[in-house]
């Protein structure tokens, strides 16, 4: 019996030819997805089948009616290397382990109530960022690496409950190299990945890049030890970090050393650059939209007057802002493509049969701008979800930046007071400027490329006392 397979191009793109290779982002796959006028399309990177999903509708077949056979997740190069083999939840193969996993994470490590316990690190570190902001002397400032910086801290002091001391600085700055490296490395093209393995495989040990992932490998590795001696060397800690949580896993539930490391690189990584990613959208569209601006800033203001600082139990009365924030992952999903899900056996959906071992992409970002749900989907209009009941939790389809089903984000409410109280003091402590001589349609908004899309250059501007902190 023939396989009835979605419309795509046979080869695409060409095998070998990396730049063609590079050029398969979320926006060439809506272009696809545009021309061959079907919201699935199916078509092989290399040596990989990939079925892209481009609608909301599809999404939820995908990830909630038939979400059992599409919650596999695809084996990359990196990310096998980064977690110890798939010993992680994030990237491990759907099965008992990973629901064992998987329950750790949301019943112990991300609940409401342990991120609640790592406020006083949020607001420690916002307030070094809001000080380091208000004592530069240079014209503008670097806010992409401000908040990459923050981001690091905020999931190191979760994790490992460190804060570096000032002797300690220069590992602080080893370790942030390392993980901006993984982070490269977890992105970045293996010609592994696509090309016949064995074939592949010579490739990267050629072009160095074999090597270059084994080096920031260990050094993670040799990090993730480090600190865990230190926490069995310690004893009764006065506030338990993840480290002791999973310690006290690791004796209880007969975690393994590599399965806890694994862990740690999910949380390391999955928590940063998604957040780096929304601030600087966020900043970006709010400089490009002094309207939206205005009102975040009347908003905050107006509800914290008098204070130093915003407070994390100030957030929730901040209606506006959080439009913003949900209007950002609307147009900009940190991750545009999701994290890639794999079919577990062949499928049927919409008339068509997907073969077993098919990488998935859900293109969220083609969602997010579908004019069939989003009005005016190209601009930035924060009010369309004042007084919505739209939410990123992953029951509306239209709006899908944390993914959703079995293996949806567990880090919602991390990720969100993480970029949440940043934002906020940001916007209640200072006005910002273009940098001198440049104009609103000049500010670019060009990106990176990778699973997580960033700005491709630094988001540099001007910060301006406002009223409130010139009283501090
Ligand atoms: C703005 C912040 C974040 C965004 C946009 C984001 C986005 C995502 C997405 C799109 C997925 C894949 C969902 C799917 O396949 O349906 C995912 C999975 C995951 N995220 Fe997040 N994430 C964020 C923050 C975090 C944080 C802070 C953590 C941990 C501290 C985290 C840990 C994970 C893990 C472990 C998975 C894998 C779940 C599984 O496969 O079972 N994320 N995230």
């Amino acid at each position: 019996r023939e396989v009835k397979l979605p419309p795509g191009p046979s080869q695409f793109p060409i095998v070998g030819n990396l730049r063609e290779l590079r050029e398969v982002t979320h926006r060439s796959l809506r272009s696809l997805s545009k021309k061959y006028g079907s919201s699935l399309v199916f078509l092989k990177l290399g040596r990989r089948p990939l079925l892209v999903v481009s609608s909301a509708d599809m999404a939820r077949e995908v990830m909630k009616t038939l979400d059992l056979h599409f919650c596999n997740r695809p084996s990359f190069l990196a990310h096998s290397k980064f977690t110890y083999n798939r010993l992680d939840v994030g990237f491990s193969e759907y099965g008992p382990r990973w629901r064992e996993l998987r329950k750790i994470s949301i019943i112990e490590l991300l609940t409401a109530k342990r991120v609640r316990s790592f406020s006083s690190i949020r607001r420690e570190k916002v307030a070094e960022m809001i000080r380091a902001i208000s004592a530069s002397s240079s014209a503008s400032v670097d806010l992409s690496k401000m908040f990459l910086a923050l981001a690091n801290d905020v999931v190191l002091g979760a994790a490992f409950g460190k804060s570096f001391r000032e002797e300690e600085r220069y590992l602080q700055t080893k370790l942030h190299t390392a993980m901006d490296e993984t982070r490269i490395l977890m992105s970045d093209f293996f010609f592994t990945d696509y090309f016949p393995e064995q074939l592949g495989w010579v490739f990267d040990v050629l072009t160095g890049r074999y090597a270059r992932l084994k080096k920031t490998c260990a050094e993670m590795d040799s990090f993730l030890e480090k600190i865990i001696q230190e926490h069995l060397d310690r004893r009764n800690p006065e506030q338990e970090d993840f480290v002791d949580v999973m310690l006290r896993l690791n004796r209880d539930r007969h975690l393994t050393r590599e399965e806890v490391k694994g862990l740690f690189m999910n949380i390391l990584i999955g928590g940063t650059d998604t957040s780096t990613a929304v601030l600087e959208w966020t900043m970006t569209e709010l400089m490009k939209n002094p309207a939206a601006m205005a009102k975040a800033q009347r908003e905050l203001r107006t509800a914290v007057r008098g204070k130093h600082q915003v407070e994390e139990d100030d957030l929730p009365c901040f209606e506006f802002l959080n439009a913003v924030i949900k209007e950002t992952m609307r147009l900009y999903p940190p991750a545009p493509v999701l994290i890639p899900r794999e079919t577990t056996h062949p499928i049927d959906i919409a008339g068509y049969e997907i073969p077993p071992k098919t990488t998935v992409f859900v293109n969220a970002f083609a969602i997010g701008r579908d004019p069939e749900i989003w009005p005016d989907p190209e601009e930035f209009v924060p009010e369309r979800f004042e007084k919505s009941p739209v939410d990123y939790r992953g029951r509306d389809f239209g709006l899908i930046p944390f993914g959703a089903g079995r293996r949806g984000c567990p880090g919602i409410d991390f990720g969100m007071t993480a970029l949440q109280l940043p934002l906020a003091n940001l916007l209640y402590c200072f006005d910002w400027e273009l940098p001198e001589g440049m104009s609103r349609e000049e500010l670019d908004r060009d990106e990176s490329y990778g699973i997580i899309v960033k700005r491709k250059n630094p988001l540099r501007l001007v910060p301006k006392k406002s009223i409130h902190m010139q009283k501090f």
